[in-house]
This record gives structure tokens, C-alpha cells and sequence, in this order.
């Protein structure tokens, strides 16, 4: 990754990909044997892909907005793969519910059957279930088949207003399924059902409603209220503490599905192997992005229309290469380029990006754009995502990645506000709490430091190992450390082996350097040969 000052930035040979490449299986489809005998079955299993898998059991949404069609696209958006039991089909549309179908329970059961006694399902994911007797055949089935985790959405009420699952279903969700469950989503309408039709009208009556129905059994309770413009989370397991998830409000009528698919992205990342808090906030940001990307979309003349959960796909700007995806290895080398450096050295921003790719705090705002779209350009064919210092009327103009923001700028959430979902935030933190409200703001990730003392920035007390460990330990956002790194020291830091740290961020070993290319080529070995120790 690169960062520019008010100064630019370029960086990044990546982390060498650990993933081993697996052979494919040798066998031919064509000639299957039937029955498989159980050996030759497990033969395939061990060499195969491993493919993150989430069964949901849902009701299908005829209008494909929600429900079994909606889980289906989450997951498939999110790399997962996702089998269906249906448990009742409706006939639905943008405007609303307009009949509503059953499966018969002993159908629901076999279709559990089918799927779970053959096919590894590492996550159930649940939404509509409209009856108390299909809420128990899945329970069974559920004792019987375990899977790894179990995401419950109890949907009980469309963003129409219409019933899908009623009154009688309340008890048996309460008593038997959330017991079970690792997370329950219910919206502040389910919730206050679940509660005995409590009102819910405040953050802190969501706090309340939170904790009441993690009473009731489940690991965590995600209680969802978009125009509050957040999302509460409770997580008593983990952090025995209340979280509250900031979020974007999209103003757009294509809401419909939006919990179907925030529980489905949920699922997706268990199976993928995230941990929980981890999964949902990449489940909020997923929402967010697709609300942002369909906000304009047509379908339907009613008033709740479906979202795009492919928006990555077709996106001009996702084809262009202008939203960079966040990958926290790209934090591994993170180069920083100053401008009085480069003074020094007789070379421009745009030449020292490029070097550094190969192998600013004085300028004037215009002079600084324009070097900041050069190095959007040059970063761009070389893959590299460039972030801008400070500057997100700068990083806007220009069109950057995203952009690097301190704990005396503009906070992290009000950035996003203005970026937009798509790009990268990244937060200077010396603390576990300045880093844990980046996370709740919604940045991508943080910078930690100084590491060591440093002339680059004027009054930077240094943390030391110890302040970095004590912060690295306890954040749930990648980290890049920074502050003083330089080729003698930059192996002692990644040898650490820090949990969530992701790479160094340098700045004069680079770039108050004779030539930026060699000296960044001997960096990232030394980084690789740290990584390999480590
Ligand atoms: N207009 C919106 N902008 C941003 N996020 C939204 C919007 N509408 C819903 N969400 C998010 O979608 C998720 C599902 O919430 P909600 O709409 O309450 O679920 P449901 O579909 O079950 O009613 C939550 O994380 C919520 O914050
Ligand atoms: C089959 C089915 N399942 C779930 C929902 C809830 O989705 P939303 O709350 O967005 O209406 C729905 N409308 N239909
Ligand atoms: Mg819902």
C-alpha cells in the first residue's frame, strides 16, 4: 500500500500468498462410480477444495429480493456455497406479501435430510420459518447433523408489513432454537415480538432488548434498526461488553432482503472461518456497499425494492480498478512518501512513487492534486492502492483508494460519510481505545506507533514492543505498524508475530534514500524473511 503526504505514497510487494495448491482430483466426472464405496468418498475429501459452505433454510421470495434467493447471492457474493431447504414459498413483489404457502413439515425434514447427511455443512443459516412444527424438525435436525455455527434470523414480519412467521412460532424460537444459536439478527420489530411487544424506541431500549434476548441463549445478539442509523451488537461471550456498529444510512427505496442478507453474509464469513465479530462487521459493510451501489436501480413499481448483491461484478468503478478492495496484506510494505524528502533527494512525488513501486506536508494544494493523480495513475497499473495523508478533499478529486486520517483530523466515520462504503480508512492509534472506536467507526484498519523514535513527525511519543503488542493485542482491525522502521529494525518487528499485524509502514527508509527501488526490493525481503522466522 502507499500513502501520500500532503506528501504521496506507493508501496507494496505483497505477502507471498501460504495457500498450498492442492491437486485436483484425478477422477474423471464421467465415470463416478455409484455407489461411491465410503474409502474412495473419503480419498476425494482429503484432496479436495475445501468450498465454505452455508445451508439456508428459508422461505422463497417469488419477487427475489429476499429470502432464500437473497441468501443464495450473499453467499455466492461472498465466496461461500449455499444450499436450500425451502420451508415456504411465497407470491411477492415490491409492494408486499400477496400469498403465503407452507411446505409441509415431514418435506422440510426430508430436504434437511437430503443436504446434511451428505453434503459438509459448516454453518445453518435461518430465516423464514412459519410454523412451530417446522421450527422443531429443524431443531432435530440440528441435534442430529451438528454443524460448526448456527446464525438465526427470525423473521417474522416483512419490511411490508406482512406476517410470515406468527405468534405461535414465538415460544419454540425462544425456548428451543435461540438456545442453540451463535447469533440471533433479529430487527427492533422482531425483537420487541420476541420480548412480549416491549417499545423499543431508543438506543438504550435496544441496549435493553439486546441484553434480554441474549438471556434467552444465544452467543451473541445482533439487534438491527437502520434509521437509527446503527446497528447494536451484544456480545457478552467475547468482550462481555455492548457494542454499538456505526453505519452508513443509504438513502434508497431498495431495502428489501436487507436482513436476509445480512445474516446470510453473516453465515458466509463462519464458514470462511471469521470470527464473530469479525464476520459482522464484514456483513454490515457488504449491506452497505450493495445498498450504495443499487441506491438508483429499478425494479417494480412498489415501494420496497430489491438491491444488487453482485454490485462487484458490474460496478464501472469496480472494473476500473477505482474501488481497491481492501486486503489487510497490503499493509505488509507500507511506503509513506515525504515531500522535504524527496526535495532532497531532486526528485518529484510522482518519481518516488514510481520507484518505489518498481523495486508530501508543504506542497500547495493544487501542485499536491496534481501529483496525487499521477500516483492514482501509476499506482493503478502497478496494483498497488494509494491512500492520501489527511487530505479527503484531495483523495476525492483524485479519485484515490481511501485515505490515512490521525486522532486530531476529521474522525474516521465522518470520512466515511463522505467516501462512501468502497474506499479504505485508515486510523493512527496509540491505544486500545483509540482502536477499538476506529473499528466502531468503521475503519479499514490502523496504524500503530512510534515503534521506535523517529525525526519524521515532531512530538510522536514512542510505544515501544510493548505498546504495540498491547495494542495489536486487543484490536480487531489489521494493523500496520509505524514510527522510526527501517531496514536494521523492520525484521525485529514482524518476527513479533503480532496477532493482526499486518506489515510496517516506512517512510525515510525509503524514500530519503538514493534510489527507492533498491532500497524498497531489499526491505521486502528482509519482511519475507522476518514473515518466514515469525
Ligand atoms: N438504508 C440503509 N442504509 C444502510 N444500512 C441499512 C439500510 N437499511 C437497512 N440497513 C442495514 O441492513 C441490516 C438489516 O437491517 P433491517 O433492515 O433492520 O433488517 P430486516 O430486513 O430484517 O428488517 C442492518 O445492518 C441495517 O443497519
Ligand atoms: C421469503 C421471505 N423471507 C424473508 C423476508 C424478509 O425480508 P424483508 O424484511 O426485507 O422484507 C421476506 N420478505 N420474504
Ligand atoms: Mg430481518
Amino acid at each position: 500500500m502507499a500513502s501520500v503526504q500532503p506528501s504521496a505514497a506507493a508501496l507494496a510487494p505483497q505477502r507471498p500468498s501460504t495457500a498450498a495448491t492442492l491437486p485436483s482430483p484425478s477422477i474423471s466426472p464421467r465415470v463416478f462410480p455409484f455407489p461411491r464405496t465410503r474409502a474412495r468418498r473419503l480419498e476425494v475429501a482429503a484432496r479436495a477444495m475445501p468450498w465454505p459452505h452455508v445451508l439456508t433454510v428459508a422461505g422463497s421470495d417469488s419477487g427475489a429480493g429476499a429470502g432464500i434467493q437473497a441468501d443464495i447471492k450473499a453467499c455466492a457474493a461472498l465466496g461461500a456455497y449455499c444450499s436450500s431447504v425451502i420451508t415456504a414459498v411465497t407470491a411477492q413483489n415490491t409492494i408486499g406479501v400477496q400469498a403465503l404457502h407452507a411446505v409441509p413439515e415431514d418435506f422440510v425434514g426430508e430436504q434437511l435430510r437430503s443436504v446434511l447427511s451428505d453434503m459438509s455443512v459448516d454453518v445453518v443459516k435461518t430465516g423464514m420459518l412459519p410454523s412451530a412444527g417446522i421450527v422443531k424438525v429443524l431443531c432435530e435436525s440440528l441435534r442430529k447433523f451438528p454443524v460448526k455455527a448456527l446464525v438465526v434470523d427470525p423473521v417474522m414480519v416483512s419490511t411490508s408489513g406482512d406476517t410470515l412467521s406468527g405468534p405461535s412460532t414465538l415460544a419454540i424460537y425462544r425456548d428451543e432454537l435461540f438456545p442453540m444459536a451463535d447469533i440471533v439478527t433479529p430487527n427492533v420489530k422482531e425483537a420487541s415480538k420476541l420480548l412480549g411487544d416491549v417499545s423499543l424506541q431508543t438506543i438504550s431500549d435496544m441496549r435493553d432488548a439486546a441484553e434480554s434476548i441474549h438471556k434467552l441463549g444465544p452467543n451473541v445478539n445482533l439487534v438491527t434498526e437502520p434509521y437509527l442509523k446503527i446497528s447494536s451488537f451484544d456480545s457478552t461471550v467475547n468482550c462481555k461488553k455492548f457494542i454499538e456498529l456505526r453505519g452508513l444510512r443509504i438513502k434508497t427505496r431498495n431495502t428489501h432482503g436487507t436482513g436476509c442478507t445480512l445474516a446470510s453474509c453473516v453465515a458466509a464469513e463462519l464458514a470462511k472461518g471469521a470470527t464473530m465479530l469479525h464476520a459482522v462487521q464484514v456483513a454490515k459493510k457488504f449491506v452497505e456497499s450493495a445498498l450504495y451501489h443499487s441506491k438508483d436501480l429499478v425494479i417494480g413499481n412498489g415501494p420496497q425494492g430489491p438491491f444488487d448483491h453482485l454490485f462487484s461484478l458490474k460496478s464501472p468503478l469496480y472494473k476500473m480498478g477505482s474501488l481497491h478492495k481492501f486486503n489487510p496484506n497490503d499493509l505488509f510494505l507500507y511506503a509513506v512518501t515525504d515531500s522535504g524528502m524527496n526535495k532532497k533527494w531532486g526528485r518529484s512525488i510522482k518519481d518516488a512513487v514510481k520507484a518505489a513501486i518498481e523495486g508530501e506536508k508543504d506542497t500547495e494544494t493544487r501542485e499536491f492534486l496534481e501529483a496525487a493523480k499521477a500516483c492514482v495513475e501509476i499506482c493503478r497499473s502497478g496494483g498497488v492502492p494509494l491512500l492520501i495523508n489527511d487530505r479527503i478533499d484531495v483523495a476525492l478529486a483524485c479519485n484515490a483508494d481511501g485515505v490515512h486520517v490521525g486522532q486530531t483530523d476529521m474522525p474516521a466515520w465522518e470520512v466515511r460519510e463522505l467516501l462512501g462504503p468502497g474506499k479504505i480508512i485508515g486510523v493512527s492509534c496509540k491505544t486500545p481505545a483509540q482502536a477499538e472506536q476506529a473499528w466502531k467507526d468503521g475503519a479499514d484498519y490502523i496504524g500503530c506507533g512510534g515503534v521506535f523514535p523517529t525525526t519524521t513527525k515532531a512530538n510522536n511519543p514512542t510505544l515501544g514492543f510493548e505498546g504495540l503488542r498491547t495494542v495489536c493485542s486487543t484490536s480487531k482491525l489489521p494493523v500496520v505498524a509505524i514510527g522510526g522502521i527501517n531496514a536494521g529494525n523492520a525484521g525485529s518487528v514482524m518476527e513479533l508475530g503480532l496477532p493482526n499485524l499486518k506489515g510496517v509502514a516506512v517512510v525515510s527508509a525509503l524514500f530519503d534514500r538514493e534510489c527507492v527501488t533498491t532500497e524498497t526490493r531489499s526491505l521486502r525481503s528482509i519482511l519475507m524473511n522476518a514473515c518466514s522466522k515469525s
